[in-house]
């Protein structure tokens, strides 16, 4: 198994896209419409705010999930016992922002919910029609507006020698959303874990961009897309004294969407907060 870039121009692109999807869990296309100077610019100035100490004025409040996550409480993917080692900074549409910060990023959280949306209706157009009858709404339609959908704006540090051991910059996880769009980061690491459980490198070229399916898709098409695991490894050699930036945008429903005879996006979304001891 392989992942391959798709020219996102292609004539073919939005079916070998959704084949990539059902396949592995993840679809890399190139040519896309999101422009990379502007991604650029993003990794640049967050990068010089995760520098700097404005960082802890904007420290995260528990009840809204917004704002800063220093590397001393980040995540703990589920079933794992270690921390990850990187530190975020989770941007909601009406979360806080430092205002100098503000031009670029909701620019962004808006060019890459338009994109969402389009793929999203590619993946329902190339369901089979037993999958796509199962969607309670079009999937474009689910993260219409949705102020839960989340950008996280991700900041791996140089590895210093002294983490803990067994930490990884981002232990095996699945998402937990419908799906999420992931501009390649500044540095290689990110890995899928394929059908035979062997790790592949995710193709990392600047200027491409991710799309892998999460737990909500999984959810609403019964298992027939995938969310796979996949993790962040760390650097080595003169990599080490590099820092890593990452924009995952998580594509989430409306809290009222059906996703399954089982879950709406609301009731699915806290049972899994609850394990992970968020809420
Ligand atoms: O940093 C990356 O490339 C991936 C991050 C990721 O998988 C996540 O935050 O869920
Ligand atoms: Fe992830």
């Amino acid at each position: 198994m392989k992942l391959e870039t798709i020219d996102y121009l292609a004539p073919d692109s939005a079916e070998r896209f959704v084949a990539s999807l059902r396949e592995t869990g993840f679809g890399v296309l190139s040519n896309h419409p999101i422009k990379k100077e502007l991604v650029e610019a993003i990794y640049q100035e967050w990068y010089e705010f995760f520098q700097s100490d404005e960082k802890n004025e904007f420290l995260f409040k528990p009840e809204t999930q917004d704002g800063f996550f220093p590397a001393s409480i980040s995540e703990t993917a589920k079933g794992n016992t270690v921390k990850d080692i990187k530190e975020y900074y989770h941007i909601y549409p009406n979360g806080r922002v430092p205002a100098s910060l503000k031009a670029n990023i909701n620019e962004y959280y808006a060019q890459a919910n338009a994109f969402a949306a389009e793929l999203l209706g590619w993946i329902e157009k190339f369901s089979p029609s037993d999958v796509a009858k199962k969607f309670s709404i079009p999937l474009p339609e689910m993260i219409k507006d949705s102020e839960k959908t989340l950008l996280r704006v991700l900041h791996y540090p140089p590895m210093k020698g002294n983490e803990e051991m067994g930490a990884i910059r981002a232990a095996a996880h699945e998402d937990i959303n419908l799906i999420t769009v992931l501009p390649a980061a500044n540095e290689p690491g990110l890995q899928v874990k394929a059908k035979d459980g062997t790790w592949l490198d995710v193709p990392s070229d600047f200027g491409s961009i991710i799309i892998n399916i999460g737990d909500m898709l999984q959810e609403a098409s019964a298992g027939y897309f995938p969310s796979t695991s996949h993790r962040v490894i760390n650097p080595e050699g003169t990599d080490k004294t590099k820092s890593r930036i990452s924009l995952p945008l998580f594509l989430h429903p409306n809290p009222e969407v059906v996703l399954s005879d089982r879950y709406t996006a609301d009731s699915y979304l806290m049972e899994r907060l609850r394990e992970l001891g968020v809420i």
